[in-house]
């Protein structure tokens, strides 16, 4: 069960990931249980555990935050480019396991997309409004993770389960809005070692 105590600001050291991360993942978006907009009204985009299992199998169950890019091609028509945001970089902050409060028995890989860092939070008030976009199962998505949050729990209510997460979008965003982490999100001009590489393989589909 979740520890009833205050919750850090931002995750992870200041001056940028250490190793293992940062990790790459990929994948398909595929079906998960319906339970996140549904339930929980916080869509997160499910991708395959399998790149986990092989590149990196010692990666802990956990919440984490880092960065994302979606297929844009095949994303056309389907209409996530109307949203704008989309071809871009963008913040996420995702599950690993098996979900605890529901009890999964398979490890699911569970990405929440949010929206760039230059817009107002939608999840910085006790009423949040997570990001929704237009659906994209089917589509290619790249995912660099930066940082480790926190244990997966178990909860009371659905509620305490929601307004975790809704910290974890804050803890994502302030973690990302960091000068050396915001560089793989926005290009600084800067030449760090590894992270331009990082940018083009997240946009390389
Ligand atoms: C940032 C984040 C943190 C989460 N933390 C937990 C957690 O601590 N315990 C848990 O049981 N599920 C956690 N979840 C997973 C949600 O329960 C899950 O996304 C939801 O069940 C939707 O599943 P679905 O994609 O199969 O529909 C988290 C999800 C996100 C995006
Ligand atoms: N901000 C977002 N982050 C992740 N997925 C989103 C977002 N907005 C819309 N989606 C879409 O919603 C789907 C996930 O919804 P969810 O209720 O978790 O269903 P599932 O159980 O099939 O994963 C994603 O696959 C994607 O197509
Ligand atoms: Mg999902």
């Amino acid at each position: 069960m979740r520890p009833d105590k205050p919750r850090d600001p931002v995750a992870g050291p200041d001056n940028g990931p250490e190793p293992p991360f940062p990790v790459r993942l990929s994948g398909p978006v595929i079906k998960g249980f319906g339970r996140g907009s549904k339930d929980l009204g916080i869509p997160t985009a499910n991708i395959p555990a399998d790149d986990l299992s092989e590149k990196y199998p010692d990666l802990q169950t956990g919440v984490y935050y880092g960065v994302v890019a979606i297929a844009p091609l095949e994303a056309q028509g389907n209409g996530p480019q109307e949203g704008g945001d989309w071809n871009t970089i963008l913040p996420a902050v995702l599950s690993i396991g098996y979900n605890p409060f529901y009890k999964n028995t398979v490890r699911s890989v569970e990405i929440h997309v949010m929206p760039p860092t230059t817009k107002p939070s939608p999840t910085a008030t006790a009423q949040p409004k997570f990001n929704r976009l237009p659906d994209f199962y089917g589509t290619k998505l790249n995912l660099l993770i930066l940082g480790y949050i926190r244990p997966e729990y178990d909860y009371v209510s659905m509620d305490a389960l929601i307004e975790d997460i809704r910290v974890d979008c804050e803890v994502a965003r302030q973690s990302l809005l960091r000068e050396a982490y915001l560089r793989y999100l926005v290009d600084d001009g800067t030449a760090v070692e590894g992270v331009n590489e990082s940018r083009e393989w997240l946009v390389s589909f």
